[in-house]
């Protein structure tokens, strides 16, 4: 059998929950070979959790590491995350139209947890106007669907509908816009627009701090299953699945951080017991 592979074009979190560290066990966690091109390196004051400090790398380092799987070894499926500059942006998509991507799901980071501003307020354009077009799947976070979409902060379900829709008019086929726990709602919803119809996904929303990589984690997983040939429906409700066990799970490395358990949704699988 040949293993499905992906590559993630994203950051370093060092502190191993998110970034492409959450997409590599992603990967792995559901089967599929993970590569990755670095994009910018995270490093947060460990005494102070709203601090993040972000070095973005060289744009021709970035294009070495694509053209050494893209071009060398070849993929089923690629996710973007934390991109930084507008130039990392513009060379991620070259990459994309050059290679003729097909499974492309853009996590249009724009923020750290916790925090309640962009990091990089300038790559909004680029985003909205050159990556996302070429976007199978976006998975945008309350905030960052709100700057997308220009509408705003997003309060509602309606709100994050209409928000959907005009992401998916920038040229993006499918989109997920997440929820999470930043909406004012009893579980933890997130919108799903394929284009033609809007589908509300629900699932059992979990009084925790501690999910630290979860948007990350729940791209990866949507790449993942796309890359072992699934529909976006189906990749979509994996991923949702995968991301509830995660947090059901998470857990604390110290008193700011806890990430996400990316074993859990297999150990629930196999019955084996969670740890
Ligand atoms: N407290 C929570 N309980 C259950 N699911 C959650 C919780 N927080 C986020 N999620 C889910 O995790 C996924 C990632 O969402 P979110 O954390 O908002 O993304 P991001 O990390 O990009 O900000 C979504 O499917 C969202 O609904
Ligand atoms: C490299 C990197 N990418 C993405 C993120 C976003 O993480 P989340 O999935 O929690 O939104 C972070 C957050 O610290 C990060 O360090």
């Amino acid at each position: 059998m040949t293993m499905k592979k992906a590559l993630t074009i994203a950051g370093s979190d060092t502190s191993g929950g998110a970034g492409q560290q959450a997409d590599l066990k992603t990967f792995q966690e559901l089967g599929v070979f993970g590569m990755t091109a670095l994009t910018v390196i995270v490093a947060q004051d460990p005494h102070n959790e709203w601090f993040h400090e972000v070095f973005p790398i060289d744009v021709s380092i970035l294009e070495k590491q694509i053209e050494t799987v893209l071009a060398g070894i070849g993929v089923d499926a690629v996710k973007t995350g934390m991109l930084g500059t507008t130039e990392l942006v513009d060379l991620a998509t070259r990459k994309i139209k050059q290679y003729d991507l097909k499974n492309v799901v853009v996590d249009p980071v724009m923020i750290c947890k916790g925090a309640d501003e962009a990091l990089h307020p300038e790559i909004a354009v680029s985003l909205r106007e050159v990556l996302l077009p070429h976007a199978t799947v976006a998975t945008p976070n309350l905030f960052e669907a709100g700057i997308l979409s220009q509408m705003g902060a997003l309060k509602s379900v309606d709100d994050m509908k209409e928000a959907a829709k005009r992401i998916h008019d920038f040229g993006t086929s499918y989109v997920v816009v997440k929820g999470g726990s930043k909406l004012q709602s009893g579980n933890a919803v997130d919108v799903f627009y394929d284009g033609n119809t809007i589908e509300v996904l629900e699932s059992e929303r979990f009084e925790t701090s501690f999910t630290h990589g979860a948007g990350c984690t729940f791209s990866a997983a949507i790449c993942a299953e796309l890359a072992k040939g699934s529909s976006v429906h189906n990749a979509v409700a994996v991923a949702k699945e995968f991301i509830t066990e995660a947090i059901r799970h998470s857990f604390a490395l110290n008193k700011y951080v806890g990430p996400t358990n990316h074993g859990a949704y297999r150990m629930k699988k196999h019955g084996e017991a969670i740890c």
